[in-house]
């Protein structure tokens, strides 16, 4: 193998596997934000645990490991060519090691390739500058987030805060509605990148390049430093929080970029990224291809919990929140006693279920007896040796895109419990109440903490669907989630939408006139 593509391997791992320092620290203060023994400040402790247990482990932080997306600068004469194969040959290895899902899937068959090559995937842009050396930039965006991303024309009615016209003033009204219409959906507190201008192409680009900004760094222009500013402290206004929770902390930064656009278009485009914000880079030597420098601080230099505080947390009183230790499977007495805010800490088998599954499960039957089973909304990244298929990262997955089906599955099969993240919408709350059904909310990104919780691979069916739309049959043991709907009519998730929106119609009048 070429020293460019180790190099190249080595950045993908870095990226998967370990925050860099600058996320870290960001999410450290949202963690000094937030009381610790709330839904949120525990969501956060989990998600800092897992932060550590992925750089232990080299392994994903979330189990979705995204697009990947290259940005390679190279000196004049370089061969982009022979660069682009080995980009390629990296993938493909690191998917192979289970540093990557298999992520590339095809858009008319639904095949996937297995290998994360395919028509579009990765995506890699090279540029030319006039250095030596080769700048080499990588983001692994996951879907949930980026089926957050939106884009705005102005001028547009907005819900919540009235007109936005073709002004700063307009594009501040943008980025509010943005944070708010994400929700916790694409796993709050998250980061956003802001393109101004450009057509819808070029847009995106730009708020996806924002990404690749420094957290701590400042805007050049000084009203969009005031802009990124004082869309982070008022975005923090809205209540949503961690996994849409309610709480102090929704956004952790905000960049915003500019670029010129016709008379006729005034685009807003938003990129929204989840607290797994897997940006990394290297600076490699221009005849070696050996790496120089990281470009992001490396995490490894910011610790994110306390040695004991895991053991500390474990043994405090559950404060005023009830914990229920159940086994699968479950009767309808049992989640009928469920409310809103309770923690439920699952043991016995649960089935992961996504997209395809859900669309199957609506005209065919089951595999296996689901009478009193759980369904989880998980893709996990999974690895196969002699003794048989290993978890490698299995956190939870958006939810509300199973919405038009649930109930119905729910019904059809005697399923009690979906376990994902997100919530889902008042088709699934009213069979959740007519069947005895109940909503958990696990912890989303926390892939190799809920790994750990999973203690055997007890079968797979629909293979064909690919590894991340198989339907695995997991042993899990200690599996902690919170209660966000229940069978009684109540959900955290539309009480949250409704409080916030309630708080985005505050920031309505002019800022910068
Ligand atoms: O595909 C997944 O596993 C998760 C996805 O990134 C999501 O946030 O829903
Ligand atoms: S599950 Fe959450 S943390 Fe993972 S990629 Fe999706 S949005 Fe990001």
């Amino acid at each position: 193998m070429s020293a460019f593509e180790q190099s190249v391997y080595e950045l993908i791992v870095e990226t998967s596997t370990n925050l860099p320092a600058d996320v870290r620290r960001t999410i450290a203060r949202a963690r000094e934000a937030e009381d610790r023994a709330t839904r949120a400040g525990l969501s956060l402790s989990t998600i800092a645990q897992n932060i550590e247990m992925a750089e232990c482990n080299v392994s994903p932080i979330c189990q979705d490991t995204g697009m990947p997306t290259f940005i390679v600068h190279t000196p004049v004469g370089a061969n982009q060519i022979v660069m682009k194969r080995e980009i390629q040959q990296a993938i493909a290895r690191a998917t192979k090691d289970g540093k990557l899902r298999t992520n590339s899937v095809d858009s008319l068959t639904g095949a996937n390739t297995g290998d994360n090559l395919g028509p579009g995937t990765p995506v890699i842009h090279f540029e030319q500058w006039e250095k030596d050396e080769v700048d080499v930039r990588l983001i692994l965006k996951g879907g949930g987030c980026e089926n957050k991303n939106i884009q705005y024309s102005l001028p547009c009615e907005l819900e919540g805060l009235g007109k936005a016209g073709r002004d700063l003033d307009g594009i501040r009204k943008c980025i509010l509605h943005a944070v708010y219409q994400a929700q916790g959906q694409g796993c709050s507190a998250g980061f956003i990148g802001v393109g101004i201008g450009g057509d819808r192409t070029t847009g995106y680009e730009l708020a996806k390049q924002q990404l690749f900004r420094h957290i701590e760094d400042v805007n050049p222009i000084p009203d969009l430093a005031k802009l990124e500013d004082y869309i982070l402290d008022k975005a923090n206004q809205l209540g949503i929080g961690t996994m849409g929770f309610g709480g102090n902390v929704t956004l952790l930064g905000c960049k915003i970029g500019v670029m010129n656009r016709l008379p006729a278009s005034f685009f807003v485009s938003v990129a929204y990224n989840c607290w797994a914000y897997r940006r990394q880079g290297v600076l490699l030597d221009g005849s070696t291809h050996e790496i120089k420098e990281w470009i992001y601080e490396t995490g490894s230099n910011v610790r994110m919990i306390e040695e004991n505080e895991a053991a500390a947390a474990a043994a405090a009183p559950a404060a005023e929140r009830r914990e229920v230790v159940l086994t699968a499977p479950l009767t309808e007495e049992q989640v009928r006693s469920l409310r809103v805010g309770d923690v439920v800490i699952l043991n016995g088998e649960m089935h992961t279920g996504r997209d395809a599954l859900h669309k199957h499960l609506m005209d065919h039957d089951a595999p296996i007896d689901l009478n009193g089973g759980v369904i989880y909304h998980c893709g996990p990244v999974m690895l196969k040796d002699e003794a048989g298929w290993h978890v490698k990262a299995a956190g939870p997955t958006t939810s509300i895109r199973e919405e038009p089906y649930q109930g119905d599955i729910m019904k059809k099969f005697g399923i009690r419990a979906v376990i994902g993240k997100g919530g889902m919408g008042p088709k699934t709350l009213a069979a959740l109440k007519e069947h005895g059904g109940v909503y958990l909310n696990a912890v989303g990104g926390a892939a190799q903490y809920y790994a750990e919780c999973i203690k055997r691979v007890n079968g797979v069916d629909f293979m064909e669907f690919g590894i991340p739309e198989a339907m695995w049959h997991l042993q899990v043991e200690g599996f902690a989630a919170i209660v966000t709907m229940d069978s009684h009519g109540n959900s955290l998730h539309a009480e949250v939408d409704l409080d916030s929106k309630e708080k985005l119609a505050q920031f309505k009048d002019p800022v910068f006139a």
